[in-house]
């Protein structure tokens, strides 16, 4: 998503694409573009989100009668996808349709990780007007779910997988909007099926929180999906 300029000409006034890749670290959990123009769809109607709550109208009829006509073709043309009937997690629908890190999912920010040789997960990111809880800030409930999803992703990247069974964040300092934001999560460490794994989250210096989460490998995991994160 561009990223556009302030009155100040100074910060971003909106969500931005995900910072690029760190020389140290591998992309993570790549999600391929079908070239079928689903991702770019999700993109622009990422920024459509952020106009939509980001902005404020004297009259905006004429766009709700495109949007829903929009709608209406996505109906006809799209094939629905089953939420039941995956044949394992980690497939492209499935992930395409995480709120944090789908491509194809026009509510997440999208995250789009690396992943460092000690098994550190990160992602930088800037959020726009469309996560605020308080004025200027991060809402408290986005910076678990992305956390959430950074704890997974660490999991994965230890190449264990686990659903989230106690998740505690510590809230320091307001995480600002408009500004870059960095998430870093590691593994601790396992015993039997219990996982514990770790985050913070910066802005520059300023650490704004940290997390701790504890989770469950699911009975019966099958080696192969040993590696693929669980969606929240
Ligand atoms: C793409 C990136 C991925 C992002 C990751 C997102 C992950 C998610 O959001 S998952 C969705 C949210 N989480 C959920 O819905 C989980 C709901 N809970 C459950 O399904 C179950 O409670 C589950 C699977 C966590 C544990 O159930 P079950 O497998 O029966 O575990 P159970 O046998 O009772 O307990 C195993 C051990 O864990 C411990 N344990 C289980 N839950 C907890 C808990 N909440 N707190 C502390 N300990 C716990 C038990 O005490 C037991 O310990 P011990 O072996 O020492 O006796």
């Amino acid at each position: 998503m561009s990223t556009d300029s302030s009155a100040s000409g100074e910060q971003p006034v909106e969500t931005t694409d995900p910072g690029s890749v760190d020389a140290d670290g591998a992309p993570f959990l790549q999600q391929p573009d079908d070239g079928s123009g689903h991702l770019e769809l999700a993109a622009e109607l990422r920024r459509l989100r952020g106009l939509v709550a980001g902005s404020t109208f004297e009259d905006v009829h004429d766009a709700v009668a495109t949007v829903r006509e929009l709608s209406d073709h996505l109906e006809k043309v799209g094939t629905r996808v089953n939420p039941f009937t995956y044949e394992t997690w980690g497939v492209p629908e499935h992930i395409g349709a995480n709120p944090a890190i789908g491509s194809r999912n026009p509510i997440s920010p999208p995250l789009e990780p690396v992943v460092f040789p000690d098994g550190t997960v990160r992602v930088e990111l800037t959020l726009g007007i469309e996560y605020q809880g308080p004025p200027g800030c991060v809402h408290g409930g986005i910076v678990a779910l992305l956390f959430d999803e950074m704890l997974g992703l660490a999991n994965a990247a230890a190449g264990s997988v686990g659903m989230t069974a106690d998740l505690r964040v510590t809230y320091k300092s307001p995480t600002p909007l408009l500004q870059p934001l960095r998430i870093e999560a590691r593994q601790i460490r396992t015993e039997g099926r219990k996982i514990w794994t770790e985050a913070t989250l910066h802005t520059g210096d300023t650490l704004c929180a940290r997390t701790e989460g504890l989770f469950i490998e699911p009975r019966g995991i099958r080696d192969e999906d040993r590696d693929k994160p669980i969606e929240g």
